[in-house]
């Protein structure tokens, strides 16, 4: 099968990068008029996808805002993916998934086997139990033409405690994770199927992206403050690999149609400047 690597970047080609997230938040759930329950989740994943799922290169459920309704909102959430690669959308599931590599193995047949029907074109992953325990994922996404986006610098200001602190080599924790994608991406064309997650929000910090030959996902636009001009402090001379992502920017737009797909288009508008711009 084509790899996720040639699939997205056939994606962003056609429909430019970015990726939108479906993030039914409490709130925003009773600001587009719809109840907190499942019925509710239905009507906002529904007009999400019909918004925006045949014009984005790739969409981003939140498993988190599915998943606190139970065995109902995880069934939801498998008929959004099903809508989403109906309208020709790629699928990336933000799970955040991390543990032993035998029970990766499991998480890895639940997201990224064709025959589950939670299968999605790509996850989020935590290294955080070592980049190797997720060598599981790896493989089968490999088999699969699938994509996993590793957590490297994420936008919480927590993140930095962790990420920043240095390993035995002098290396932060973060460029270790880098560094070990960007192996798994070496020598793929026209990108690599290993991707990154880098949040917009983090600054200059120096850490060597260069290498990564990956996509680089970009979090923590919109709402948690950052802009389409951060991407160049953030990512430098690594800024053609960068999928910004923003979700309630993009959502507190909603419930109507036309103002979702203007908003969508304000932000590609903003991200395609920003992400080609010499
Ligand atoms: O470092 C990270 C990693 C993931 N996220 C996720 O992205 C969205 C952001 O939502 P906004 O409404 O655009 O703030 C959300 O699902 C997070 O869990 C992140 O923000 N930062």
């Amino acid at each position: 099968m084509e790899s996720f690597g040639a699939r997205l970047h056939r994606a962003v080609t056609e429909r430019g990068p970015l990726c939108v997230g479906i993030d039914p938040h409490p709130g925003l759930l009773a600001r587009w008029g719809l109840t907190d329950d499942v019925s509710g989740l239905d009507r906002f994943s529904r007009t999400v996808v019909e918004a925006i799922g045949d014009r984005v290169a790739v969409v981003k459920p939140q498993s988190a805002f599915f998943e606190r309704f139970g065995a109902r909102g995880v069934e939801i959430l498998e008929s959004t993916i099903r809508q989403l690669r109906d309208a020709g959308a790629l699928v990336l599931l933000d799970v955040k998934r991390g543990d032993i590599g035998s029970t990766v193995a499991a998480y890895a047949a639940a997201y990224l086997d064709p025959a589950s029907p939670l299968y999605v074109d790509a996850v989020t992953a935590s290294p955080y139990l070592g980049v190797g325990s997720l060598a599981p994922m790896f493989d089968l996404a490999t088999t699969h033409g699938g994509g996993v986006f590793v957590l490297a610098l994420t936008s919480n200001p927590e993140g930095a405690a962790v990420q920043h602190a240095r390993a035995a080599d002098g290396r932060t924790v973060a460029q270790t994770v880098i560094d070990e994608i960007s192996q798994l991406n070496r020598g793929a064309e026209p990108i690599g199927s290993f991707g990154l997650v880098v949040g917009a929000t983090i600054g200059d910090t120096g850490h060597d992206l260069s290498g990564v030959n990956g996509p680089l996902l970009a979090p923590g636009l919109g709402a948690q403050g950052a802009t389409a001009a951060d991407l160049r402090t953030v990512f430098g001379t690594s800024l053609s690999s960068v999928l910004p992502s923003y979700s309630r920017e993009v959502l507190n737009a909603g419930p109507d149609i036309g103002a979702l797909r203007a908003a969508t288009d304000r932000v590609l508008t903003e991200c395609h400047a920003a992400v080609t711009a010499s």
